[in-house]
């Protein structure tokens, strides 16, 4: 197939797309004038240089080897989507084919469908770039092909990659290989059939779980549930899976097309029950989620009117959510952590991180115990220090009641949770330390004191790491000759279950520790940010003000109980007040403090908590603060904590004219999040995120856990700001700051983009905040 090059060639992105929308690389030259032909071949040569293809090699059995090339991940670029056409176009008009294998290059099937078209039609809003994969490619040239298809598969079979292969007429998998159908966190659902076929291989059930929550499942648990027809070594996978082909295409074996099975699926009736129950549960988990329930309406509909029916209506919902906000922002966060991963002078010098096998903590206090926890299910030894047996025997508790919980909440079998424990040990000295590779310190008092005796204590190649949020790096190591091996690893509680990581770096830390560390991180499933040296690094810091302008409203005569339900009502987990009672006051004090001594020009201080503590509440720890904490029930608002309220705005007495503002549901959103907008601003123009040189990163997403996160901010709260529009945050900053003082002043990096038009994240390259970190704060 053929396409025309626009005469006129803009630019080298232009071209790309114009080769992405190609079915085929072969190019009609006729109208393309000589820059463009230059381009044009210098485009594709890059992508031929990069080397992606699609081969297919025949052999003398008569099997064709169609291999999928696109370093690193395999992805289904749509050249790729072209050539798998055309190499199978060519394997069914080759008399000496009878049967293909298709498998993907260097040890992995394939990531999936190539993510960065979706980001072109988000750019473009041009939908057409999509190809037909669903019907033309995987229904058409695979699955009702005259000769039948094997998937070989190794490594990733992820998203497109999984359905790619779930067309094909039988799936051998090389060991630990990774299946699923992860398309629901990118703000769409699987294109390419899988809402159709994964309930016809592995049951209705266990195919909502996977795509409901994302997912995937090992190539041994595809073999027991039947997604896998044979398990075979790396080594035989060719041979085993060349064999099965010319038994199908002989008849030696069933020639099976999933989409026409139903023999794992259930009655209509019982069908119905699963979505019903899949349906309620999406709306408690993902409410703002649109993929979730249009996904189980997809399903649903292949289970009443046939796979093919279902098909066609997956591809049409698809698109849509393709064009989706959530789809947008999700796409965002996908590259935003990606680009987490990129830090200028340290990830792109050629350093190569170090084994990081065994870890010291030392305290077993929450923290300790969380980042033992996570250490431990990733197989890293760990040797926890504590000062006494008493606080040791506690710290060792609290990891394994870690394990346990996981294990209850089946989130880790049996074995692998007596696997994790037996990585762990106890100590009271140092003498063990000789031979770690990381220590770990959780906050403690004598910081300076530990390290100076761990850095005798330790290896040389010891990389000496705190758990801190506000900790100064540079203070810690005064008293130490080892300066470049000392770096921030802020966890966030639970650390094992909280997916961020933020590393802090100071001038003197080594690039070869960032290194290290950034890849413990990514071993023990965390997201890695690196991020510089200031009062609450880059998450708190951002954050701050979200329960610092919720306060400062309270105290403008605005219901606490209102701000939480507008918070929440917006997306969020939970408002300010409930999050303050989640978090603890102690926290709220110290923290608050900190802040106010760092920032003072912008800090409100408001009584409100230490009036709270003096009238023996403490949020969640005592069952008592701005809610009542009872077993077994949900939080509930307590009408007797008004009169310690209203004693704290006789304290503050800047009601304007003693009466209470008068604001509406939509001001009383912005008001909490436009001032982390404007800090979010400050991060950014002083670079304290990432990178010392080159494009700034920023903050960005609230919703590492997307289903928790409202749909508006999905992509992060800066990217949900450029939707909002950086003028209006700054004009209503700028009122209120002359209605309610400086803690609203915009800064002046949102004022000059604001003036100047520029979106906030033009030419800013993005972090990940977690909204989970909230709960930090
Ligand atoms: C129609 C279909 O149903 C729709 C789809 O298929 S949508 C796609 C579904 N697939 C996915 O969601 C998988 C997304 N990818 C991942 O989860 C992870 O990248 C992975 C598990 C494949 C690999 O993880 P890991 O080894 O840690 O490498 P990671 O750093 O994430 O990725 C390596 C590179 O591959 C890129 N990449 C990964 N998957 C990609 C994809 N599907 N498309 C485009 N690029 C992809 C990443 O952007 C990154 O690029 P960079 O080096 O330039 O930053």
């Amino acid at each position: 197939m053929r396409f025309q090059l626009k005469s006129q060639v803009e630019n080298d992105d232009m071209v790309k797309l114009h080769v992405q929308h190609a079915l085929s690389i072969e190019i009609a030259f006729s109208t393309c004038d000589f820059k463009s032909r230059s381009v044009v071949v210098a485009s594709l040569e890059r992508m031929s240089m990069a080397g992606v293809r699609v081969t297919m090699e025949v052999g003398i059995d008569g099997v064709a080897i169609i291999t999928i090339c696109n370093p690193p991940v395999n992805s289904l670029a749509i050249p790729i989507i072209a050539g798998l056409k055309e190499k199978f176009e060519e394997a069914m008009r080759r008399d000496d084919v009878k049967a293909i294998v298709l498998t993907g290059n260097a040890g992995k099937f394939s990531g999936g469908f190539d993510i960065n078209v979706f980001q072109n039609v988000h750019k473009t809003g041009n939908i057409s770039i999509l190809p037909d994969v669903s019907i033309d490619l995987v229904v058409n040239t695979i699955e009702d092909a005259k000769k039948p298809a094997v998937a070989a598969i190794e490594g990733l079979a992820l998203g497109g990659g999984l359905e790619l292969t779930m067309g094909c007429h039988a799936r051998i998998a090389a060991p630990k290989a990774q299946l699923g159908l992860p398309e629901l966190t990118l703000g769409v659902l699987p294109g390419f059939g899988g809402t159709q076929r994964l309930p016809r291989l592995v049951g209705l059930s266990k195919a909502v779980e996977m795509m409901l929550l994302s997912k995937s499942i090992t190539s041994e648990e595809g073999k027991k549930l039947g997604l896998i027809d044979a398990l075979v070594s790396a080594e035989e996978l060719l041979r085993v899976s060349r064999l099965w082909a010319l038994d199908i295409a002989e008849r030696r074996k069933p020639w099976m097309r999933s989409l026409h099975r139903t023999d794992k699926l259930s009655s209509l009736s019982e069908s119905r029950e699963i979505l019903k129950f899949a349906r309620q549960q999406a709306k408690q988990t993902a409410p703002n989620m649109p993929q979730h329930q249009a996904c189980i309406d997809v399903i649903e509909e292949g289970i009443v009117h046939g796979g093919y029916n279902g098909v066609l209506k997956e591809a049409k919902v698809f698109k849509e959510l393709v064009l989706s906000d959530t789809s947008r922002g999700l796409v965002n966060v996908f590259f935003a952590q990606r680009a987490t991963s990129k830090v200028p002078n340290v990830t792109d010098i050629g350093l190569k991180p170090r084994a990081v096998k065994k870890v010291a903590v030392i305290g077993g206090g929450l923290m300790g115990s969380g980042i033992t926890t996570a250490l431990i299910l990733s197989n890293i030894y760990v040797v926890l220090k504590e000062i006494n047996s008493e606080y040791l025997q506690r710290g060792i508790k609290m990891v394994e009641a870690n394990v346990r919980g996981l294990v209850t909440r089946k989130k880790l079998a049996q074995d692998k949770a007596d696997k994790a424990i037996s990585m762990l040990k106890g100590v009271l000295d140092y003498s063990e330390f000789r031979d770690v590779d990381m220590a770990v310190i959780e906050k403690v008092p004598l910081k300076q004191k530990i390290f100076s005796e761990i850095e005798k204590a330790c290896p040389p190649h010891c990389i000496l790491a705190t758990n801190t949020s506000t900790i100064d790096l540079n203070v810690v190591g005064e008293k130490t000759s080892s300066q470049d091996r000392i770096i921030g690893a802020h966890f966030f509680s639970p650390a094992h279950v909280m997916p961020l990581l933020e590393i802090v770096r100071t001038e003197k830390t080594s690039a070869q520790t960032i290194v290290d560390l950034m890849t413990v991180g990514k071993i023990i499933k965390k997201v890695p940010v690196v991020v510089g040296n200031c009062t609450g690094f880059a998450v708190n810091r951002t954050f701050f003000p979200y329960t610092q302008s919720a306060q400062l409203l309270v105290n403008l005569g605005v219901d606490v109980f209102r701000i939480d339900r507008l918070i929440t009502s917006f997306g969020l987990p939970m408002g300010p007040f409930q999050l303050q009672d989640l978090a603890g006051y102690g926290v709220a004090l110290a923290v608050g403090k900190e802040f106010a001594d760092a920032f003072p020009d912008r800090t409100f201080r408001s009584p409100l908590v230490q009036l709270l503590v003096n009238n023996g509440r403490n949020g969640k720890n005592n069952g008592k603060g701005y809610y009542l904490y009872e077993k077994g029930s949900k939080p509930k608002p307590d009408p007797s904590v008004l009169p310690i309220i209203e004693e704290c705005r006789r304290i503050t007495n800047i009601l304007p004219g003693g009466k209470p503002i008068s604001v509406t549901d939509q001001e009383i959103v912005e008001m909490v999040l436009f001032p982390v907008v404007n800090e979010a601003c400050r991060v950014m123009d002083e670079g304290v995120v990432v990178r010392a040189s080159g494009p700034r990163h920023c903050i960005c997403s609230w919703n590492e856990f997307p289903f928790l996160s409202a749909v508006n901010i999905a992509g992060g709260i800066v990217f949900w700001a450029d939707t909002v529009g950086p003028n209006h945050i700054y004009t209503s900053l700028k009122k209120w700051s002359e209605l309610y003082g400086k803690f609203y002043k915009p800064s002046r990096f949102l004022e000059e983009r604001a003036t100047k038009g520029i979106p906030l994240l033009q030419g800013v390259r993005i972090l990940q905040i977690s909204i989970s970190t909230l709960t930090k704060l």
